[in-house]
């Protein structure tokens, strides 16, 4: 089939590369002309295993191609979707307005029946604001369909190729056939269903997955207090089937460009029809609150943080990505900043995007993670990188002023732990907390 792909962000891009890989003829347009140059040279502006390599064969068996070109690209395809961004206006509302624009162009440059997809996350209604948009322009035949994209970045490639399910809301049974053909070989769970409901599956799925983060760090706070391991308590919850092991790991809180983003745009759909998402006002609360356990525990070992060289690991939202969109470190580097610490920051390949996101002075940007922590008092793990695991701890203990370290990501086990000299704090795992001199506090 002919595919356009418009937008050429994580999910433009991947989605484009994978349409091809499965046998379709995909030309992905974007309107950022240097960024389809670099594209074109074989180069792919984002980290995301495995994209690479497939993008390169693809291109070279003439199957993808990249233009800034919007009208070309409508002319030869037979589906377009649209996957522009959807960022947050200060309200906490989607910012609609690239996702209309494109829609207007596509209206202008239509000539022939085309189906219109929206893959980029949108609120209830969307879709037949786009339809509204193209039909006020042409009266060319069209369909619209929402097929919300559920993919990860840094696994992004592997979601796409094996997706737990395709969900395709649309009014058209034409758009529904092609649609069904198209998927089909990535999986055979494909859920129809009307355009509003689709569009409700991809805000849902996101909120769901950020209340079971949230669920769980509240518990690993809790566990702080009464001495239980929220490691454990997750695995012990995770075997009941109707609970599931994932989205189950405390931490210091998600990140990313979707959850912090879709979360806010859910409680503003609500609002919008006079209801009051009180758990999910909640789950995003909680999360907040979340990124400043770290400093609570560093305040707890070193007191004040004025004048401390604290070292940061990891400042990438996840591992895998150099995507830094709404990633914990920002507040928390940012805060380590106000309260007058001297901060020596690694990350394996997010640096270079987190630099342009904060305007912090006390900074310095190290090279590897034992040059980060050479003389400083405290330690903290903000991203879980393989890299990190392993690390010798000891020899980490030895090249710094003070050995604490807060491990935001639970990324140790115990037994490295307790083999090594340094003064550990966790989330939620009290048992592993040395303090100097004293017992673990456990009640
Ligand atoms: N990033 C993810 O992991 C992910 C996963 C699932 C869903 N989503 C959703 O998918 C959508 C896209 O997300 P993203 O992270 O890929 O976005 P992004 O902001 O990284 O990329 C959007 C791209 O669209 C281009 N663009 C904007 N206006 C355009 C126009 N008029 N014509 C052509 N190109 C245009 C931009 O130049 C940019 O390259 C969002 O709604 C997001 O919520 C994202
Ligand atoms: O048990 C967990 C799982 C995740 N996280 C954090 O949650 C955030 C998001 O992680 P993840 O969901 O793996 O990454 P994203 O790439 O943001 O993917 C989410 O957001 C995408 C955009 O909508 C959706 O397509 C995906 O299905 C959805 O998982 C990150 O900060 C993680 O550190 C935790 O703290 N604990």
């Amino acid at each position: 089939m002919n595919i356009a792909v418009i937008g050429t962000g994580y999910v433009g891009l991947v989605s484009g590369v994978c349409f091809s890989e499965i046998g379709n003829q995909v030309i992905c347009v974007d309107n950022n002309e240097a960024k389809v140059e670099m594209l074109n040279e074989g180069n792919v502006p984002i980290y995301e295993p495995g994209l690479k390599e497939l993008m390169a064969s693809n291109m070279q068996a003439g199957k993808l191609s990249f233009t800034s070109n919007i009208a070309d690209a409508i002319s030869q395809s037979d589906i377009i979707f649209i996957a522009v961004g959807t960022p947050s206006l200060p309200s906490g509302e989607a910012n609609l307005s690239y996702v209309e624009q494109v829609a207007i162009e596509i209206g202008s440059h239509i000539e022939s029946y085309k189906i219109i997809v929206t893959k980029s996350t949108v609120p209830v209604g969307t879709n037949d604001r786009v339809r509204e948009l193209v039909s006020s322009i042409s009266s060319q035949p069209f369909d619209v369909a929402s097929v919300p994209e559920f993919l990860r970045e840094g696994s992004a490639v592997k979601d796409t190729l094996n997706p737990d399910r395709i969900v395709i809301g649309t009014d058209s049974d034409r758009a529904i056939k092609s649609l069904k053909k198209l998927h089909r070989p990535l999986t055979e769970n494909l859920i129809i269903t009307d355009i509003r409901s689709a569009e409700m599956i991809k805000y849902a799925s996101n909120a769901f997955l950020a209340t079971k983060i949230s669920f769980i760090n509240e518990i690993s706070n809790i566990c702080e207090k009464v001495g239980a391991d929220v490691t454990r308590v997750a695995e012990g919850m995770g075997y009941d089937k109707r609970i599931g092991a994932s989205f189950l790991k405390a931490g210091i809180g998600y990140g990313g460009s979707c959850f912090p983003k879709d979360t806010q745009a859910l409680i503003q759909i609500a609002g919008m029809v006079d209801y009051d998402f009180r758990l999910l006002k909640s789950v995003v609360q909680v999360n907040q609150d979340q990124r400043f356990h770290v400093i609570h525990k560093l305040e707890e070992a070193l007191g004040s943080l004025k004048g401390k060289t604290i070292a940061v690991w990891g400042l990438a939202f996840k591992p895998e990505t150099d995507d830094v969109r709404d990633a914990p470190a920002i507040d928390i580097i940012q805060h380590l900043s106000d309260a007058g610490a001297v901060i020596k920051a690694y990350d394996p390949i997010a640096t270079a995007n987190f630099r342009k996101e904060v305007d912090v002075a006390s900074i310095t940007w190290e090279e590897n993670p034992l040059h980060a922590a050479e003389g400083a008092d405290a330690l903290c793990v903000l991203t879980e990188w393989k890299e990190f695991a392993h690390i010798d701890l000891n020899e980490l203990a030895g090249i710094m002023k003070d050995p604490i370290m807060i491990d935001g990501r639970n990324l140790y086990s115990a037994e490295q732990v307790q083999a090594s000299t340094l003064q550990y704090y966790s989330v939620g795992r009290p048992g592993l907390t040395k303090l100097e001199g004293k017992a673990a506090a456990i009640i």
